[in-house]
């Protein structure tokens, strides 16, 4: 037999050849892997910036959107990072002292400031939206608008930002930028073959709007409201309408003027609680063009409100805000408005939101009737133990309450024809994945082009599934390598065992 030494070095294992390739390999693994983990480790995120003001007529808020810089035109969410509530009233207050309109705002703007970092301030685009409050000013005083305009783009000019202009929203655009929003937010647009979308309600201080997509619906009936997108590859035909003076302060105002109309120095309110009694201005009630055509003639200056806390009578009084009387096409929701069968889910926020949440009714899996059994009990309960109760809520709000929730429920049933089914679909909503839920994003992502009409092109595979699949298969290459090469290596004889 041969020496024992030489029988080592046959040891094909441990031939220089085995023995490089080998490290080779282990090499080649290791520089794989580590070109794959680095490769793959998420970079520090860039992010851009939009600003938007939302000028309403009971108060104005900025919100600040951001997105990852590389996506802007992709689906990359975008998300509200802050919001800054103005104090003070909406800009269309100031109508009698309209620089005050822009010095309202610098708060916020300087609060926007710190929330967008220093380098990004410049190309933030800053838009300034006003809805009905500024509508309403316009058609009362167009001077005084343009007035209130001008020096509400002068503070915006002077901020750092952007600034891509102030105006007054259609209210289509009111509407279908809400509907934007939610569907957005939803996650309901980049669907291939199309979700079902969700509607759309918002209710201001000054109007409110409806917005849905209905099967129903071509938009030929009413083309004034309709609304055609093309959206991530898939056609849109909104339906949607703004009802100006149908927002709750004004609605307030159409209801007080319907209860004193023989100009009497005190009138009982139906919608306001047992006790309740406050002392009311007939010019000041009188002063909006939604009611201003109504004051009575030889009224007193003054009046005092008085509430009755009665849910039945109040929504007697509410329904006769509606006209009803007549309709020029197939079917109306009211004032001979067009609507088409409501269809689907519907989200439903701003005031719809703030006055349902109060009254701990946004479970609209609670029977309508419970709901309304509900609000009679809390509208009949007097004001002294609501104050009681809820001590830490502003008065105007609270006072206010019953007034607002049997609005919601007339303006869902007597004027969209929500029924005790239709109204399980609709979702009282604040946020969605932290944004608000309002016209200011969809605004947003329309002007900065961020929505394509066509569903972008995207690579068969993410980044990471690439990465991985490439070290997975180079793995397996390995080990089948090893395993042929463990395999058909030349070994060497089995040595015979010397007894
Ligand atoms: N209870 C309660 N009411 C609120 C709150 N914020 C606003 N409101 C009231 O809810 C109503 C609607 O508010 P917004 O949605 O801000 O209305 P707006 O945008 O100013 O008005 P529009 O221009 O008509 O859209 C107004 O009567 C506000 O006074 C809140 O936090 N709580
Ligand atoms: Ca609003």
């Amino acid at each position: 037999p041969p020496p024992l030494s030489e029988m080592k070095e046959k040891n094909p294992w441990h031939t220089p050849a085995t023995i490089i390739i080998t490290v080779i390999f282990v090499i080649a693994i290791v520089a794989l892997v580590t070109v794959a983990v680095l490769q793959n480790k998420p970079l520090p995120p860039k992010y851009k910036y939009g600003i938007v003001l939302d000028a309403g007529s009971s108060h104005t808020a900025l919100y600040i959107y951001e997105w990852p810089a590389e996506k802007d035109n992709n689906t990359g969410r975008v998300e509200q990072t802050h919001s800054c509530k103005v104090k003070g009233p909406g800009i269309s207050s100031y109508a009698s002292s309209p620089l005050k309109a822009g010095e309202s705002l610098k708060v916020c703007l300087q609060e926007a400031e710190q929330w967008v970092p220093n380098k990004r301030h410049q190309e933030t685009p800053l838009y300034l939206g006003a809805t009905a409050g500024m509508r309403l000013l316009n058609m009362e005083n167009s001077l005084a608008s343009d007035q209130v305009f001008q020096a509400v783009a002068a503070t915006l000019q002077k901020s750092p930002f952007s600034f891509q202009g102030a105006r007054i929203l259609s209210g289509q655009e009111e509407g279908a930028y809400g509907w934007v929003t939610v569907n957005y937010l939803d996650d309901r647009l980049t669907q291939v073959c199309g979700l079902e979308t969700t509607g759309a309600l918002d209710l201001g201080g000054a109007s409110t709007q409806i917005s849905f997509v209905s099967s129903s619906y071509d938009g030929s009936e009413s083309p004034s409201n309709s609304v055609s997108f093309r959206l991530y590859g898939n056609n849109y035909n909104l339906y949607t309408h703004s009802f100006l003076c149908y927002g709750k302060d004004q609605v307030l105002r159409l209801a007080l003027a319907h209860l004193s109309q023989s100009g009497q120095s005190t009138v009982e309110d139906p919608c306001f609680h047992p006790n309740f009694t406050e002392s009311k201005n007939y010019s000041v009630l009188y002063d909006s063009p939604c009611v201003s055509d109504r004051k009575p003639h030889g009224a007193p200056v003054a009046f005092t409100h008085k509430g009755t806390g009665n849910f039945s009578l109040c929504q007697q009084v509410l329904k006769n805000v509606f006209n009803f009387s007549h309709c020029p096409y197939s079917q109306c929701s009211f004032n001979g408005v067009f609507q088409p069968d409501l269809q689907g889910t519907f989200g439903a926020f701003s005031a719809y939101y703030f006055v349902m949440n109060f009254l701990n009714l946004t479970d609209t899996a609670i029977p309508l009737e419970t709901v309304k059994e509900k609000l009679a009990t809390y509208c009949s309960t007097p004001w002294p133990q609501i104050t009681q109760q809820h001590k830490d809520v502003k008065l105007k709000y609270l006072a206010e309450y019953c007034f607002s929730g049997t609005y919601i429920l007339t303006l869902l049933t007597e004027g969209y024809n929500f029924n005790s089914d239709s109204y399980s679909n609709i979702r009282f909503i604040k946020k969605i994945k932290g944004s608000d839920a309002g016209w200011t994003l969809g605004y947003m992502l329309n002007l900065t082009n961020m929505i394509p009409a066509e569903a972008p092109d995207t690579p068969p595979l993410p980044y990471a599934g690439y990465v991985s699949i490439v070290t997975i298969i180079a793995l397996v290459l390995v080990i089948i390598f090893a395993l042929c090469l463990y395999r058909f290596w030349p070994r060497c004889p089995k040595q015979p065992q010397i007894i």
